[in-house]
């Protein structure tokens, strides 16, 4: 994986960017995908059933409203992730068992850990245009993140596609 986000900013300035306020707690801090979006709060139904879904080459986002009342993603839906083939979950908002994040090998972003699980009711939407730290963040985009933060474009760079 020889990309960087700096590099790929200075070669696409007009790409949307999200500074680097996440940590990082799944088993890869450089990944990419296509974006598939959610906008929920306080209630993670919905982030089990979009993981759920062949997640091959994509990047789940997820605007939990910055909300660090309640963890929208754990262990299990790590592992969920993991196994159907998502590159990563970014989380605007809070997780949990981050021993267990950590033994799984892919990118798992949030703001925060904290111990009290979500809502299950499944309130919010799925794959609607997002407005995170001042980006846009669609559905369809290209999102590549690594220690310096997050870029999205509306396709994926030329070389980058194929680096895992
Ligand atoms: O199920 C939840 O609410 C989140 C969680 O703890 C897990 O994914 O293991």
């Amino acid at each position: 994986m020889d990309w960087r986000t700096t590099d790929l900013s200075d070669a696409h300035p007009e790409a949307e960017t999200l500074p680097m306020v996440f940590r990082s707690f799944g088993g890869r801090s450089r990944f990419q995908g296509r974006v598939r979006t959610l906008k929920v709060l306080e209630d993670n139904a919905l982030v089990r059933r979009v993981l759920e879904q062949e997640g091959q080459g994509q990047v789940l986002v997820v605007d939990g409203g910055g909300s660090l009342k309640t963890a929208l993603l754990g262990g299990n839906l790590a592992r969920l992730a993991w196994e159907r083939g998502w590159a990563g979950v970014v989380v605007h908002g809070a997780v949990r068992d981050t021993a267990e994040l950590k033994e799984v090998p892919i990118g798992l972003l949030a703001l925060t850990a904290t111990p009290r699980k979500s809502a299950k009711e499944g309130k919010g939407e799925v794959d609607v245009p997002l407005s995170l730290l001042g980006a846009r963040v669609l559905p369809g985009h290209y999102l590549l993140a690594d220690e310096d933060g997050l870029l999205l474009l509306p396709a994926p760079p030329s070389g980058g596609q194929s680096a895992g």
